[in-house]
Formats: structure tokens, sequence, C-alpha cells
């Protein structure tokens, strides 16, 4: 008889969702985890046979599947939560958010609101976000602490904000970031120009070449509203999808969010350039932006993403609420009913957030090989009864499912329930300190 291997950890569940292969469910299958990545996806009993785990986790009523990627977000604006609801996105923006931001963001609250933001999304099955906000050191050193891994982009705007004097200090703070997390295995620092309307030309221009030169990624709010559109048409003669890509920003390193204003030539020029399509449901329902083509960018072979923007704007983190909309709306916008199945929907929040993140050698799937970035959920509930098809279930009755346990790299992040890393009673009472102190003006009905 030959010796069992000895393993770190053996993760058996009544149903894993893999997403590679695609469109499989494995039942009474187990995931073998040794040091920070999967080794085996295996029969229960095989599993038995073959491994000595070191720790095992029985969840025997269960979904398991890869960690969601939160592919767009301003985590810190956890802190700004319900502070402007109703509003479209330019009134949003220049009435209520960008005053509050002068007056209230600093390097403690960016600390304070991503922190607030990264316990959210650890309990909603979140393993890696996307995040481009002011005093991003702070969010970086918040993700490290809680081993959350991370893409931060460090924003690029026209003018000066509490965070930097203008682009000059933005460019020199942020690739000093670079360099600071040059070697990280979870946190990934990258450019995030705000937007074309807030970002000029040579600024433009500096990130691509930046970007090109450090392998680095861009993320930008790209056609996100008719107005954004209209208005560089009148002042450019382009659109700013053209604008972008007369500039060399457009590239297979580019995340482009929102998209909502896409004709049949803005589709070709992304698909062509080879960018990727960040797709935020709820956060363009609720400023009433506009509805981002899902089936036919894909059909263009566009890789589409999902995030769910700040919580400001949301107002939530939760990406398997995110899941469920962008599959009802897909349906919608397209006509469709097999648009974007649940399948596709749960892949969009992993393998294609990985892809768009140039992560996806290292995350996205439960493949071998691929670090242990594991979600669980509970799906005992009977409000989630009978499960015939678990895919079904969390793509559209995933508010009857629990999120019990999350994994990134191998380590627990949330067991049964419970934060391992982050100090929640901590991150509440810092939070209502930051209630008393930002007091939303409200305008009477
Ligand atoms: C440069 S830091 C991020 C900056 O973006 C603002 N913001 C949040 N949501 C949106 C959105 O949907 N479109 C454009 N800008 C957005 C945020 O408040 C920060 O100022
Ligand atoms: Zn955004």
């Amino acid at each position: 008889m030959t010796a069992k291997q000895a393993v770190h950890l053996l993760i058996n569940a009544r149903w894993i969702i893999p997403v590679v292969p695609a469109n499989r469910v494995f039942e009474d299958c187990a995931l073998v985890i040794h040091r920070q990545k999967i080794i085996a996806l295996v029969p229960q009993a095989e599993a038995r046979k073959r491994f000595e785990p070191e720790q095992a986790v029985n969840l025997d009523r269960h979904i398991v599947i890869p960690g969601l990627i939160n592919a767009h977000g301003h985590a810190a604006m956890n802190l700004l939560r319900g502070y402007a609801d109703d509003f479209a996105l330019q009134t949003w923006l220049n009435d209520h958010i960008w005053p509050a931001e002068a007056e209230h963001v600093d390097a403690e609250f960016v600390h304070d609101g991503t922190e607030l933001a990264i316990a959210e999304m650890i309990k909603s099955g979140t393993t890696c976000f996307a995040d481009m906000y002011f005093f991003p050191e702070q969010a970086a050193q918040v993700a490290r602490k809680a081993h959350m891994r991370a893409q931060i982009t460090f924003p690029i705007l026209d003018f000066p904000t509490s965070w930097g004097q203008g682009p000059d200090d933005y460019f020199a703070k942020g690739l000093a970031l670079h360099d600071e997390y040059r070697a990280d295995d979870l946190i990934r620092i990258g450019f995030g120009p705000h937007a074309p309307y807030t970002v000029s030309d040579p600024h433009l221009a500096k990130v691509a070449t930046l970007a090109e030169e450090l392998q680095a990624p861009i993320q930008i709010h790209l056609h996100e509203t008719v107005q954004e559109v209209d208005d560089a048409y009148r002042d450019t003669g382009v659109r700013p999808i053209e604008r972008l890509y007369q500039l060399g920003l457009l590239t297979p390193q580019t995340q482009c969010v929102h998209m909502t204003q896409l004709n049949d030539d803005d589709i070709q020029t992304i698909a062509n350039s080879g960018a990727h399509v960040i797709h935020c449901p709820e956060s363009n329902l609720k400023l009433a932006s506009g509805f981002c083509p899902v089936a036919k960018l894909q059909e263009a072979g566009v890789n589409v993403a999902l995030g769910t923007d700040g919580a400001a704007s949301n107002n939530n983190l939760n990406m398997l609420e995110e899941i469920q909309t962008a599959a009802l709306l897909a349906k919608a916008v397209s006509r469709d009913p097999a648009a974007l199945n649940a399948h596709q929907a749960l892949a969009c929040a992993t393998l294609c957030g990985a892809k768009a993140l140039g992560i996806d050698d290292i995350t996205g799937s439960l493949e071998v090989g691929k670090a242990a970035d594991i979600v669980a959920l509970q799906a005992d509930d009977t409000s989630a009864l009978p499960i015939y098809d678990p895919a079904s279930a969390l793509a559209y009755n995933n508010r009857a499912l629990k999120v019990s346990h999350v994994w990134v790299a191998g380590r627990a992040l949330l067991l049964s329930g419970h934060l391992q890393t982050l100090d929640e009673r901590d991150i509440r009472a810092r939070t209502e300190q930051w209630q008393a102190k930002i007091k939303p003006v409200r305008s009477q009905p």
C-alpha cells in the first residue's frame, strides 16, 4: 500500500462548480489544497484514500465555487453608503459626492472605509477586488492585512484633491506605490485615470506609455452616460472610445468600466483592441445611466467581467446580487431568455474577472495549479430547496444561500460565517464614529 500524501486542507462538498471546465457541477467531491494551491479535485472516496490532510472541512450541504472577483469599485465609499440616492451621475458627483469627498476624505477615511468594505466583501463571497480611490496606499495596506487579493489602481485626474496636488503628484505617488508592491503575491498596483471627462490627452497618453512599460493594468470609467458621450462628441468631434483608441489607451491591459452607451463601431473597436469591459449593472440602474449590451459584447468576443461600483451608488458590494441582476438584465436588454445563463453569469463574476485583471493564470476557477481562492455557500435553508441545479440557485435564488467559508490562497478569511483576519467589532465602532461626523445634506421633498 502506498503512503498517503500529506496535505494542508481537504474540503469535502456536496456540490462544486469549478467554472473550468465550463457548465459542470461535481457532486460529493473534494478539493485538495496544499500550501496556497489546489492540487486535486476528486471524488471524496478517492481523496480519503490518497491524502492525509492537516485539516478537513465537511461541507455536505454547501455549494463551493471559485472566489468572486469584484472587478470595479471604490471601497472606501462604503462610508458614503446611502449618502446621496436617486440622482443621475453628474448631479450625484458634482453636487453631492465630490463636495463630500472634499470635506471628509483623508487617509483615515480611506483606511476605515476600505476595511468596512473588505469585511462586507468577504462575508458575501468576494476574494479579489479592483479598487480605484484616493489614498490607494491605505487600501493596499488594509487589503494586505485582510489577506485579500486586490488590484489597486491609483487615481489620475486633472485637478487637485485631498490625495494630491494634481497629475504630476498622482503619478509620482502612484509609481512609488507600484514599486513597493512589485513583488507582492496578492496585490497589484495599476493606473486609474478616472474618466475621459476628467483627464486630458497628455495625461491619458502618459498612462498608456507607463502602463505598457510596467505591464500594469489600467482601469477607467468609460461611456457611462449619454451626457458623457454627447458632450465629448460636441467638444472633440469623436466619441470617447475613439479618443482613447487614438491615444493608445485601449489594449488588453485596459479595463473599461460601465460601457452603457455603445454603438456597433464602439463594440468593434473594443473587440479589436482586446480591452475588457467591466459591467456594473446595479450602479447603472440606480444612476439611470443605461444598459451595457453584454450579449452583443460577448458575441463580438469581448471579455465581460462584473463589478459593484462603490457602495454610494449600489448600495452594497454583494457580488451574488450583481450576478443575479446581470443575468436578469441581459435577458431583458437582448430580449432573449437564454442570454447570460446561470453558469455564464457565474463565469463573469469569476474567470472573466480574473481575465480582465490579468490574473487568470492564478485565480478565477477551481483548477489544479490555481490558488486556493474558494467560497462555500450553505444551501440548506428551506427557501433554497429543492436544489436541482446549484448554478440556478446561485444565480437566481442566492438570497436563500449563506456564505459560510472563504479562503484566499489557502488561508481562511471566513469560517462558519466569522471573519478571521478582521475585527468586526472594531470596524463597527469606527464606522459609527464616521456616521456621527458625516452629515448628509438633504433637500426637503
Ligand atoms: C478617482 S477616485 C474615484 C472617483 O470616482 C468617483 N466615482 C464613483 N463612482 C463613479 C462613477 O460611477 N462614475 C464616475 N465616477 C465615479 C468617486 O466618487 C471618486 O471621486
Ligand atoms: Zn466607479
